[in-house]
Formats: structure tokens, C-alpha cells, sequence
């Protein structure tokens, strides 16, 4: 493990998380480098019975740092923007492993994926189709591209991160995959190269990935007998962590649900995990700053609030909250620990049974993934600094920021 006590004090490998506190402030994010290697690792050694390469979602932490780490693996790296793109190449990524999804890509961003030479674009619609063909038609080029098909499976996860729903907007509907792979087919700029699908996150059982392939791999000998043959397959992320009690399936197991399916098809693999290699690299250090017990709650106000880390207040996320310092026997109560932000939906935990001074440092952990990446200025709040442990040194990967940082790009209007 990566997060560890250590003569009870909680440590990122061989660093105090109370030293990085004191030296750095709080609030702060802080990775642990072997966590994330490990992670990527247990991934690529999974599916190492199959031509395969894993591509970690820039969304679930887009630090250049994190991204930097995975790099250096040999990772490849799937993105929803140019803006990740430019990331993932200001990292050392390389681009011939990169896979573009997302439901709207403009023709600026196709262009720049196109002239760096990116693996795949995940496609979801017609007019999508017909736009990458008109940049790729322009440039002279083909464009790879993969449909993300939509293959109604309940991922029985959150509502908000549930994607292969035909409710959803994600994906083409299998009733129009068919089609839709014909129109790419007779387009001159593409290159059909694919299938992709991506259900949702945080899945904890295997079954809903396991039925999603059994419908892609139907469509896949469908279209062969239509003349479409495909060179890969995208299985996209979702795999969940623990939190809380979950149980999710590891790496290995996820693999080995599928390999049955998979290895009969002969086709190259790609797969898009993102929480499951970052969540549990990450914590998020935050200190009491007040504490405010009333007759009917206790609130202990900290100085880590929504802005810095949403999953709680967006999906009502449980993510465990532990004191840094060895924890205290004596005093403990239950607490809600909030921000200062107004908004009663901001909070990081409620009813936690603690002990709690003014000053004690909290680690929030599994924070590593859409922790961070979702933070924002409100209540012109600075963004936290980003932290990166490797063994016994710590680097600061994104420093805080000031408040100047925050209104440079605004103006008074002239007099
Ligand atoms: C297309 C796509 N791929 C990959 C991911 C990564 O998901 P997760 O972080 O659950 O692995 C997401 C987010 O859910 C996504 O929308
Ligand atoms: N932001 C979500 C996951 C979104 C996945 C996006 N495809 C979370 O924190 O759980």
C-alpha cells in the first residue's frame, strides 16, 4: 500500500503526510508514484494474454506530473478534449496511443488530433462522422475511427455516471449501429479501424461489462457479414474502487471475465480506466480550521470545501476521511465536516465519528481521481497545489495558486 502509517502517523510511501502538510499548506493533493505505476501495471499485466493497450482517461487527473508517471510506462492516454490532448503530449505522451472520445468534438480539436496522428477517434454520431471526414478530406489524410455504440446495459452505478443507458446521450443506439457504420464506410477521409463502448463508473461486479461485450461482439460478427471487417475493440473504463465497503473486482478479475470473450475475437484490445489507476493514488490534505457543535449537529468547518473536491456534494459520494496524526482515544463525536462555502450542499463527510481539534490535519482518501480535475474558483477560492511522492522525495507538480492568478484574465471597464 501507498498510504500507510508509519509509528502512527499516516505517510505517502516514505513521506509523512503531516511533513507534506507543514511544508506545502493545506488544502493539498498528494500522489504516491508507486501507487500509480502500480495500478497502470496491474492493468497492463492483466490483459497480457492479448494485443492490448491500456489509455488512462486524462479526465480522472489530468496533472502533467501523474501523467508524466504513466508515460513513462508505455501508457497510452484517452481524451475528450484538445485541451487533454495538448496535456497528454506536454507530458511525453505519445500520440499513436492516444483515443479521442466525447460526444462533440470541434473541427479545430479533430485537426490537431489528426496532424499529431492519434490512434482513434471514438465516434458517436452521423454528424460527428460526417465532420472528421470533411478536417480529414481537407488535410489530405484518413482518419481512424471506432463507433462508441450505446448497448443498453444497466451499469447499476450512480445515475449521473451511467453511460450505456439508451436514455443516455452517450453512444450511436444499437438499432442504428448498422447504419451508422455504413455511412463511415462510404466516407472517403475515414478509416473504419474499430468498436467502442463505455457503460459507466465506479461498476463494482463484472456482470454488466461481461453482457456489454457478449452485445458489442454480436455487432462485430454482424458487421464482418456485412463486409465491415474491424481491427480492434475498445472496452473503455468504469472499473470501480473501494471507498467505502465495496468490493469491486480487481484488475485481473475484470480481465479474466472477459478474456474467454475476448481472445476468441483476435483483435487488439484498448481499454480507458481512469479512476480504478488514479482514485487510490491520491488523497486530498485539508485541516480543521473551526469547530462549531450545536445542540443538534457538530459541524467542524475545514479548509478543504466543494470547490476542491465535488463528489460529495454532486453524487453524495462516501469517501473516507481519516486524521493524519495518530488517531486520538478520547473525545471522539460524531462530526460533519464542511467547507465554508455558501451552500448547505457543501461538504466533504457527515456524521463521522472523531476526535477533532482546531488545527489537526485530515487525509480525505481516493481523491486521486475527479478530485482535483473538478475543482473550481468559487467563492474566489484559490485552487489547491498538487503534490508527487516518489519513495523518500515529494515535488510539487502543481503549485498553489494566488489570488492574482485568479482575476489576471479580468478587467475593470475603461473609465
Ligand atoms: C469514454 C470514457 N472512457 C473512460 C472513462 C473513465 O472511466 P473510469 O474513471 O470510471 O474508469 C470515462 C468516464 O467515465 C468515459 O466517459
Ligand atoms: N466525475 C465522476 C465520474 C465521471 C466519469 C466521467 N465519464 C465521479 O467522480 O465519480
Amino acid at each position: 500500500m501507498s498510504f500507510e502509517r508509519i509509528a502512527g502517523v499516516l505517510h505517502a510511501e516514505q513521506v509523512s503526510l503531516a511533513e507534506i502538510a507543514k511544508a506545502h499548506g493545506t488544502p493539498l493533493y498528494v500522489y504516491s508514484r508507486a501507487a500509480l505505476e502500480r495500478h497502470y501495471t496491474a492493468f497492463d499485466e492483466a490483459f497480457a494474454f492479448i494485443d492490448h493497450q491500456v489509455c488512462f482517461a486524462v479526465k480522472a487527473n489530468s496533472n502533467i506530473g501523474v501523467l508524466n508517471v504513466l508515460a513513462r510506462l508505455g501508457a497510452g492516454f484517452d481524451i475528450v478534449s484538445g485541451g487533454e490532448l495538448a496535456r497528454v503530449l506536454a507530458a511525453g505522451g505519445n500520440p499513436a496511443k492516444v483515443v479521442f472520445s466525447g460526444l462533440g468534438k470541434t473541427e479545430a480539436e479533430i485537426e490537431q488530433a489528426l496532424k499529431v496522428g492519434i490512434a482513434c477517434f471514438n465516434v458517436e454520431s452521423y454528424a460527428e462522422l460526417a465532420r472528421i471526414d470533411r478536417v480529414a478530406q481537407r488535410l489530405g489524410v484518413k482518419a481512424p475511427v471506432s463507433l462508441r455504440v450505446n448497448p443498453d446495459v444497466d451499469a447499476q452505478t450512480h445515475p449521473y455516471i451511467s453511460t450505456g443507458l439508451k436514455e443516455n446521450k452517450f453512444g450511436v443506439p444499437s438499432d442504428t449501429v448498422y447504419d451508422t457504420y455504413q455511412y463511415a464506410a462510404s466516407l472517403q477521409g475515414l478509416d473504419v479501424v474499430g468498436i467502442d463502448c463505455h457503460i459507466g463508473s465506479q461498476l463494482t461486479t463484472t456482470q454488466p461489462f461481461v453482457d456489454a461485450l457478449d452485445k458489442i461482439i454480436q455487432m462485430i460478427e454482424q458487421l464482418k457479414a456485412q463486409g465491415i471487417h474491424l481491427k480492434h475493440i475498445d472496452i473503455g473504463g468504469g472499473l470501480g474502487v473501494r471507498y467505502n465497503d465495496e468490493t469491486p473486482p480487481t484488475p485481473a478479475e475484470y480481465a479474466k471475465s472477459l478474456q474467454p470473450a475476448l481472445s476468441k475475437l483476435g483483435l487488439k484490445v484498448y481499454m480507458e480506466p481512469g479512476r480504478a489507476i488514479s482514485a487510490n493514488a491520491g488523497v486530498l490534505l485539508t485541516t480543521v480550521d473551526l469547530l462549531k457543535p450545536t445542540a443538534h449537529r457538530n459541524f467542524a468547518v475545514i479548509d478543504a470545501a466543494m470547490n476542491d473536491l465535488i463528489r460529495p456534494s454532486l453524487y453524495q459520494a462516501w469517501m473516507n476521511i481519516v486524521p493524519v496524526a495518530a488517531p486520538r482515544e478520547q473525545d471522539s463525536k460524531q462530526w460533519d465536516l464542511v467547507g465554508s462555502i455558501c451552500e448547505t450542499g457543501d461538504f466533504l463527510g457527515k456524521e463521522r465519528e472523531l476526535s477533532l481539534q482546531e488545527g489537526d490535519v485530515l487525509a480525505v482518501m481516493g481523491a486521486g481521481a475527479y478530485g482535483f480535475v473538478m475543482s473550481s474558483n468559487y467563492n474566489t477560492r484559490p485552487r489547491a497545489a498538487e503534490i508527487m511522492v516518489d519513495g523518500s522525495n515529494m515535488h510539487v507538480v502543481r503549485q498553489r495558486e494566488t489570488l492574482q492568478d485568479l482575476w489576471q484574465l479580468e478587467s475593470c471597464l475603461p473609465e
